[in-house]
């Protein structure tokens, strides 16, 4: 298992997160600057709470010292259209958390907020219990990497796929060109990628850019001695792909959780806490203990996976049961 440092160990790097694919795309090594933040890193041992809060009435007060990011009361309008209402959560260290719901009800726009790439127009984020102000290119301190793997695999045109894969490690480790390209090769055949690492993403097919990606998520620099907590936020990692490949991307989802036993790598896993936003039913099942879901601008009901199928909430029961009676209207 991972251990973390005791109180007051300052790091860096501290934020990372997927580059567009509308970004300039001119690579050399170290070329590109990134986001570099001192970070106060204050994890210990933390004792993780497995929820349920499906069920309304009393509940034990909460302790919050196990809190990575907290939703606040989050508004987000984009013109005359108002997405998100007024959503409030709390992400704990350990949790694997599923966000559902109807198209275009603001999930992936939530998951931009969580990662600083969109600002509320009100409401807070909470990093580790810090108020968050604005976009995280206005941060002074996070205490927490958040990574994001867009929809749309988001590869740097470009870029080769070993290029795309060790980005961050190219841009800010000390490894050497021969121990990246190693871990990449490594990884890219822990999603189910072999022989692609010259190619360029126009030469894959969607699921393999979408596995590139997630590939790219996974690389961790191995020289560190300490690595600091990260929250891992998948936008529907598994949409567009067969249902083995999927398979192979929620299981890799759940082994690189700090939880697990060992990844794909036969290392320990490395996140801390994971979000996936997805519609696909084996993505809830296999690779979420936790759901939120999401609906006109709230999260209406929150619960554990098994609780879903059995909720009398009529929201949830006609999304589970794909009915067309019910309150969601198209
Ligand atoms: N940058 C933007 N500018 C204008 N409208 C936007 C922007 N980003 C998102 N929207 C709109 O906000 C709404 C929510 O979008 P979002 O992608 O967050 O939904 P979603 O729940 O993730 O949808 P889906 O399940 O279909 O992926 C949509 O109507 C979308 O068109």
């Amino acid at each position: 298992m991972l251990s973390f440092s005791s109180s007051s160990s300052l790091l860096r790097p501290s934020l990372h997160f997927q580059p567009s694919s509308h970004q300039p795309v001119a690579m050399s090594r170290r070329s590109i600057s990134p986001f570099r933040r001192k970070v106060f890193c204050c994890s210990t041992a933390i004792k993780f709470d497995s929820l349920s809060k499906s069920g309304g009435g009393l509940r034990e007060p909460e302790n919050d010292s196990d809190v990575l990011i907290e939703c606040r009361d989050v508004y987000k309008s984009f013109g005359d259209k108002h997405i998100l209402k007024g959503v409030s959560f709390k992400i704990r260290h350990g949790e694997a958390v599923g966000v559902i719901g109807p198209s275009g009800t603001g999930k992936s726009t939530i998951l931009k907020i969580m990662a600083g790439l969109l600002a509320p127009d009100k409401g807070e984020v909470y990093i580790r219990g810090k108020k968050r102000a604005g976009l995280i290119s206005d941060e002074e301190i996070s205490g927490l990497r958040i990574g994001l793997v867009f929809q749309s695999a988001a590869l740097f045109d470009s870029l080769t796929v070993r290029e795309n894969v060790g980005f961050l490690l190219y841009e800010n480790s000390k490894m050497s060109e021969n121990q990246i390209s190693e871990l990449v090769t490594q990884t890219l055949a822990a999603v189910g990628l072999k022989g692609v690492e010259n190619r360029l993403p126009s030469e894959l097919s969607g699921g393999m850019k979408k596995r590139v990606a997630l590939a790219r998520s996974l690389v961790f620099d191995t020289t560190k001695e300490v690595i600091e907590p990260e929250v891992l936020l998948y936008d529907e990692p598994t949409a567009g792909l067969d249902p083995i490949a999927s398979t192979v991307v929620e299981d890799l989802i759940r082994s690189v959780h700090l939880t697990g036993e060992e990844d794909s790598l036969g290392k320990p896993g490395k996140i801390a806490s994971y979000l996936v936003v997805t519609h696909q039913h084996s993505t809830i099942q296999r690779a979420v203990d936790r759901l939120l879901f999401l609906y006109e601008g709230k999260i209406v009901w929150q619960g554990m996976t098994h609780e879903f199928t059995t909720s009398t909430n009529p929201i949830v029961q006609q999304f589970a049961t794909g009915s067309l009676d019910g309150p969601i209207r198209y």
